[in-house]
């Protein structure tokens, strides 16, 4: 069910994607779809488009399905990104980064004029925080980075356990060849402030708290979809 309501989503955000958009794909189960939804599309309506991918995961799936992928590098202003999300509040701030791909997906979505986020209605929430908080840190440094992420919670009254993402035996590596601290931390009162407060701390490279970002967002549950803000 779960993932028919992810298709769903997905099909209602195609519709805000018009002729000649330069458009940023987001990465997961959810943007999957999305982008399998485009190259029907593209092949169907010789729609021109052109995609900025926000992992290697999902250029390698934009080639297999023939949706067309230039880099920021070539298209540094784009129009609309669609992406998925781990946690999106009334207020339309997000935890991202579950996959892995939050630094390319953060990019992505602020080199864009708009950020539609495509979800089933289990990733809206009244708080956000329950959902493990993904910081990017680069690996030099580790125990150092670790030790003032924590005491940065400590000084705030958070208490928290933070664990390295692993993959199997070893640690978890992004495409961008850094480490991930999941962050437990139950419920976030204050993301803005959390999130600046993170920023600060020398080999956090960034957080899963995507704030002032998303424009709007489709929820698919059971009965319909929900469109919070402006798609
Ligand atoms: O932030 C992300 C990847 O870094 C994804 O958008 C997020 O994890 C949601 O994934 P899914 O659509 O598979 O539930």
């Amino acid at each position: 069910m779960s993932d028919e309501l992810k298709r769903r989503a997905a099909k209602r955000a195609l519709q805000a994607v018009r002729p000649g958009m330069k458009l940023g794909l987001g990465t997961g189960s959810t943007a999957e779809h999305f982008v399998r939804l485009l190259g029907e599309r593209i092949a169907a309506e010789s729609l021109e488009v052109v995609c900025v991918p926000t992992s290697e995961a999902t250029r390698n799936l934009a080639q297999e399905v023939g949706v067309p992928i230039t880099t920021l590098e070539h298209e540094p202003a784009l129009d609309l990104t669609v992406d998925g999300a781990d946690e999106i509040d009334s207020q339309l701030r997000l935890i991202k980064g579950g996959g892995g791909a939050l630094l390319r997906e953060k990019i992505v979505a602020s080199a864009s004029t708009r950020m539609i986020v495509i979800a089933d209605e289990s990733k809206h929430v009244g708080t956000l925080g329950r959902f493990p908080l993904p910081v990017e840190v680069v690996p030099f440094g580790l125990a150092a980075t670790r030790r003032a992420i924590v005491s940065l919670l400590g000084a705030r009254g958070l208490s928290t356990s933070l664990e390295l993402r692993q993959k199997g035996n070893d640690p978890f590596v992004t495409d961008n060849g850094n480490y991930i601290f999941d962050l437990k931390l139950g419920a976030i009162d204050e993301p803005e402030r959390l999130a600046a407060d993170l920023s600060k701390i020398p080999g956090v490279v960034e957080h899963g708290l995507f704030i002032g970002l998303c424009s709007g967002a489709v929820i698919a549950a059971p009965d319909g979809e929900e469109i919070l803000g402006q798609l």
